[in-house]
């Protein structure tokens, strides 16, 4: 559940607030976040793991807007980083180093020396060639540093195949049959503490079989590992849980975690969760104005003044996401149209066979637009990236201004001659 409803009189608001006023102040195209949504499906997160031991670490990648971060921050959510950068946010935005998990294939030897630095609580190891960096870093700082190993289950999660991770032939993880030989690894090594076991097996995950599926085989994995004297404190069962976009219906938090509790029986493991979608994908929308109505014997396109460099998941995966005018209380014709942006790619648009009753200048919302939105925004043709705006009961706060053009050319140079 989300705090964008129509209003009797037929504005859309967020909040306590109508769009149109945010953006009267805002401008367009701008991603609009409510805190209270942000809020409450952090809490169901926090409130179904209940008083069994659990962190949330929420996924930065996700939307790693400053404002958003320490409305995390607040809830005193943990964090799963991906890279230094969003290291710097976490502690930029008030979170907390110690409750921050680090993922990743690629970790630089300088990213393992500012999360060591920082007293991060756990690197999820996606290979052997990390361990023995992560424990070389260490040993030159004089520390040991907590390490899980990101197992890689091979399972099919379902999903689409540029989101899924958890197969053998993607790059994450290590394979499940190799993690016990690594664990050893690792247990002989001076400069590493064994904390957990680890996997993340997808994005957008509607059915809990995979989830299931996977718990299944590390917990086969930390029963053999305890066996052989290695001991497991945490399982980290990573982000991946699905939204409904549309129609879908993907397990909520409450049903999910049931499931998982009933899996661990009387082991003693602290539960991590890694949501990002789960969190945010709901609590945001991207609004963009109408510019033109381009009616054709073929196809009718509203052209928008938002486009694929705001907004790819459309481009890039095909994803569906909803469209709605910010007013539906105004009269206007009904037609199909595909909704594109102005960049100059027959892949730029952001919903295709869309029924809208619009007119050139009407304003529209993309829902569902909070995670995977602004962070995967480029400047792609010359474009600057859209505001940002968190809307918290009846006030609104810019947490990030629209670029610049001056922003966008900030470092290049021209050549002397
Ligand atoms: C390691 C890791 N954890 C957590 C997430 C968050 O996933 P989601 O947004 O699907 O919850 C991702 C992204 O898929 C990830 O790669
Ligand atoms: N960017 C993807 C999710 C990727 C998850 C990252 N591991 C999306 O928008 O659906």
């Amino acid at each position: 559940m989300d705090y964008f409803n129509y209003q009797e009189d037929g504005r859309l608001f967020a909040e306590d607030i109508a769009i149109e006023d945010v953006i009267t102040q805002a401008g367009t195209p701008a991603y609009i976040y409510s805190r209270a949504t942000i809020e409450r499906h952090w809490n169901a997160f926090d409130q179904a793991a209940g008083d069994h031991p659990h962190m949330i670490c929420y996924a930065v990648k996700a939307n790693s807007n400053l404002g958003v971060l320490n409305i995390m921050a607040k809830l005193g959510s943990g964090f799963d980083i991906v890279s230094v950068g969003e290291l710097l946010r976490v502690l930029k935005a008030g979170g907390d180093p110690g409750k921050v998990v680090f993922s990743g294939v690629g970790k630089t030897e300088l990213e393992i020396r500012t999360a060591l630095e920082a007293g991060i609580y756990c690197f999820n190891v996606e290979s052997e060639a990390e361990l023995l960096r992560i424990n070389e870093v260490a040993a030159v700082m004089g520390k040991k540093a907590p390490i899980s190993i990101r197992v890689n289950p091979n399972i099919d999660a379902g999903t689409h195949p540029y989101i899924s991770t958890g197969l053998k032939e993607n790059k994450f993880g290590i394979d499940i049959e190799k993690a016990p030989a690594i664990y050893r690894i690792a247990d002989g090594l001076d400069n590493l503490e064994i904390k957990g076991v680890d996997c993340h097996i997808g994005s957008q995950l509607t059915e809990i079989s995979p989830f299931i599926e996977a718990i299944d085989k590390l917990l086969v994995l930390i029963d053999e590992l305890t066996a052989a004297g290695i001991e497991i404190s945490h399982l980290d069962v990573g982000g991946g849980l699905g939204v409904p976009y549309d129609k879908e219906t993907p397990p909520e938090p409450a049903e999910y975690t049931k499931a998982l509790k009933e899996r661990l029986g009387d082991r003693k493991l602290k539960l991590l969760f890694e949501p990002g979608r789960a969190i945010m994908a709901n609590a945001g929308v991207l609004v963009t104005k109408v510019e033109f109505l381009k009616l054709t014997e073929h196809k009718n396109f509203a052209i928008v003044d938002a486009a694929m460099n705001d907004l790819i998941r459309p481009s890039l995966y095909s994803a569906w996401q909803r469209i709605e005018p910010i007013n539906k209380s105004v009269y206007r014709a009904a037609r199909e149209y595909d909704v594109v942006g102005p960049i100059c790619e027959t892949g730029d648009f952001l919903g295709k066979d869309r029924e809208l009753a619009i007119e050139q200048g009407d304003y529209l919302v993309v829902r569902s637009a909070g995670a995977y939105g602004a962070t995967m925004a480029s400047n792609y043709n010359s474009r600057c990236r859209p505001a940002e705006v968190v809307v918290d009961g009846d006030q609104a706060f810019l947490v990030r201004a629209r670029e610049t053009h001056e922003d966008l050319w900030k470092g290049e140079n021209v050549l002397p001659s």
